[in-house]
């Protein structure tokens, strides 16, 4: 789609859509970051098939992420996930929101690392809780303290996130700031890049 009042003006999704190219675009970050809403509206923008790994996972399994923690633990969880995430890297270009344990595991570190660009959703513990703590879908976080679990684990995370091709400050604004961001941040990194393989 182009403007109307200048047609011949490219959109901003147009301009992260080509400067994206044959890449996926893998959202990552810790829960409640705003991965799946964001990822929905940004491949909405790019023209691209969007697809939510704990959806696929889900949906595969014909279990809720809930259910298979449950009956399988964590670790069966992983394994699952790193299956599904090589195999939806694959076949892109598409956008990719993974969950929020997705990228710490190194497996599936290297997999996204090699099949499109990494984008991490920074947020602060007070964005983060105020958005996890209205659902309970989220195994990890039914402990005591969940609020202390999820400060536990951006301890332990963020550097790890840190590693991520881009980073956008996902914060109390509307989702179609953040979304807009991103798009523009695809254009900076991969114009950053091309200067430095010139
Ligand atoms: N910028 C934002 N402003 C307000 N609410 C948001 C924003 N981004 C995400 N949300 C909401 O926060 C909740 C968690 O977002 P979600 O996309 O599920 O996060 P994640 O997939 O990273 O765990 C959802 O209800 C979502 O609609
Ligand atoms: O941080 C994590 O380890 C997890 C995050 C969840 O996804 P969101 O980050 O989309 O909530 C989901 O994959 C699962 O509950 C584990
Ligand atoms: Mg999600």
């Amino acid at each position: 789609m182009t403007d109307t009042i200048f047609p011949d003006v490219p959109t901003l999704g147009e301009r992260a859509r080509a400067a994206l190219g044959r890449r996926n675009l893998v959202f990552v970050g810790l829960m409640g970051a705003g991965k799946s809403a964001i990822g929905r509206m940004v491949a909405g923008q790019l023209g691209l098939p969007f697809v939510d790994t704990d959806m696929e996972i889900e949906r595969v399994s014909r279990m809720t992420i809930s259910e298979l923690f449950a009956a399988y633990g964590e670790d069966e969880f992983r394994a699952l996930e790193t299956r599904v995430i090589k195999r939806l890297l694959k076949s892109g270009p598409r956008v990719v929101s993974t969950g929020g344990g997705a990228f710490i595991n190194e497996r599936t570190r290297k997999q996204i690392e090699r099949g499109g660009i990494s984008l991490w959703l920074n947020a602060d513990l007070d964005v983060l809780w105020e958005r996890v703590n209205k659902r309970d879908h989220r195994p990890l976080l039914k402990t005591e303290n969940p609020k202390k679990t999820l400060e536990d684990l951006m301890q332990k995370r963020y550097p790890i996130y840190a590693l991520a091709d881009i980073t956008v400050l996902s914060r109390d604004v509307r989702k179609e700031v953040i979304a807009n961001e991103v798009l523009a941040a695809i254009i900076d990194y991969t114009a950053k890049a091309a200067s430095k393989n010139e």
